[in-house]
């Protein structure tokens, strides 16, 4: 297979990086994690900017990087486009000389190249800004431009690095959809490093998800989404999660408390529900839900349509519900306050830890 492999670690001061990577041609992988997980080192070591400790990486069935075998090849000659946050144009160049720039330096004519990047600038919707500098485009323009300078040379590897971030919400949600089009008829591997679980969700077909040097999480966006293995990834797609150990059907918590849960398991597990399941009531609510119990409330967060409340259980797992405005007003519901928490066992999700 060619596409891109990788067995890499790198040792930066006290923090470590240990990640096996594999993206296969047209497939685009998204890499996630909170701040200082190792994300940018990892897209650095790939774009040839950041040698490896030990390990290697191949990109299109060539070895680019392997200490072990004393094997460094320049970023200049790794066959890798790389989109950056900032998008980094030569401001002094313009929109069509920044993407003929990239042949240019592979010995290509001007003419030639000229030619590739005027087809590339098409493609990309932005050919009537070919003789714009950046400082004259505008974030969506650029990202384009950015886009086109990193595919002109047929790269192996695509990295983009929170392409999106730059731009405002309303271009941000035109460009990510006109982005995964492109990356649709783009046949090399691409490797997305985002904070925005919304772009790995709507662009990657599968997630890795790093926290402090380790992947801790690697699947379709779906499976990630629907079972999350850390607190990192529950917050991330928006569930409640605990962890603990199944008799039949019901969880000992590891913080303490029990869960009661639809599927019979036995051993360490990881239990998962969203919080539109969990209902809020002043009194002791009567009903078929197992899981009920009294607590107080820790916080109150105004969403999109409504409002995400978290439950300190006392004794009894912690737990996100989210509920109406009308709901906070008629129960009166504020921070300290006493509540009693319901969900069924049938809203759960129940996995292997
Ligand atoms: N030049 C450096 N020298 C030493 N340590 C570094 C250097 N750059 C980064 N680090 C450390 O490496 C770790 C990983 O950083 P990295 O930038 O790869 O994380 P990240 O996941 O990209 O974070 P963010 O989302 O904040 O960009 C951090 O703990 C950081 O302190």
């Amino acid at each position: 297979m060619s596409g891109v492999q990788a067995a890499l670690t790198i040792r930066r001061g006290s923090f470590d990086l240990a990640l096996d990577l594999t993206v296969a041609p047209g497939e685009i992988v998204a890499l996630i994690g909170p701040n200082g997980a190792g994300k940018t080192t990892a897209l650095h070591a790939l774009a040839g900017l950041l040698r490896l400790s030990t390990g290697w990486i191949r990109i299109g069935d060539r070895a680019v990087d392997d200490p072990g075998a004393g094997i460094f090849v320049p970023t200049e000659r790794r066959r890798v486009g790389v989109v950056f946050q900032d998008y980094l144009l030569f401001p002094h160049l313009t929109a069509l000389d920044n993407v003929a720039f990239g042949l240019r330096t592979q010995g290509r004519s001007r003419a030639e190249s000229r030619e590739a990047a005027r087809t590339w600038l098409e493609r990309v919707g932005v050919a009537r800004h070919a003789h714009s500098r950046p400082a004259e485009l505008s974030g969506g323009q650029a990202q384009r431009v950015a886009l086109a300078r990193a595919l002109v040379t047929h790269p192996r590897l695509l990295l983009l690095d929170e392409p999106l971030a730059a731009l405002d919400a309303g271009t941000r949600m035109e460009v990510r959809s006109e982005l995964t089009r492109h990356l649709r008829d783009y046949d090399g591997a691409t490797l997305l490093v985002t904070h925005d679980p919304l772009d790995a969700m709507a662009m990657a077909s599968r997630i890795v998800v790093l926290e402090g040097g380790r992947v801790v999480q690697d699947g379709p966006p779906v499976e990630v989404a629907r079972a999350p293995r850390t607190e990192y990834v529950a917050t991330l797609v928006g569930l409640n999660l605990h962890r603990g150990r199944a008799t039949d059907t019901v969880v000992q918590v590891d913080g303490g408390g029990e869960l009661h849960v639809a599927e019979p398991t036995t051993g360490p597990v990881l239990v998962s529900f969203p919080p539109s399941a969990v209902t809020l009531h002043v009194h002791r609510p009567e009903g078929s839900a197992r899981n009920v119990w009294p607590g107080r409330i820790v916080s109150l967060e105004q969403q999109a349509h409504t409002v995400r409340v978290q439950v300190d259980g006392e004794g009894h797992p912690t737990v996100l519900s989210d509920v109406t405005a009308l709901a906070v007003a008629e129960l009166d519901l504020a921070v300290g306050a006493p509540v009693w928490v319901s969900f069924k066992a049938a809203e759960t999700h129940v996995y292997p830890a």
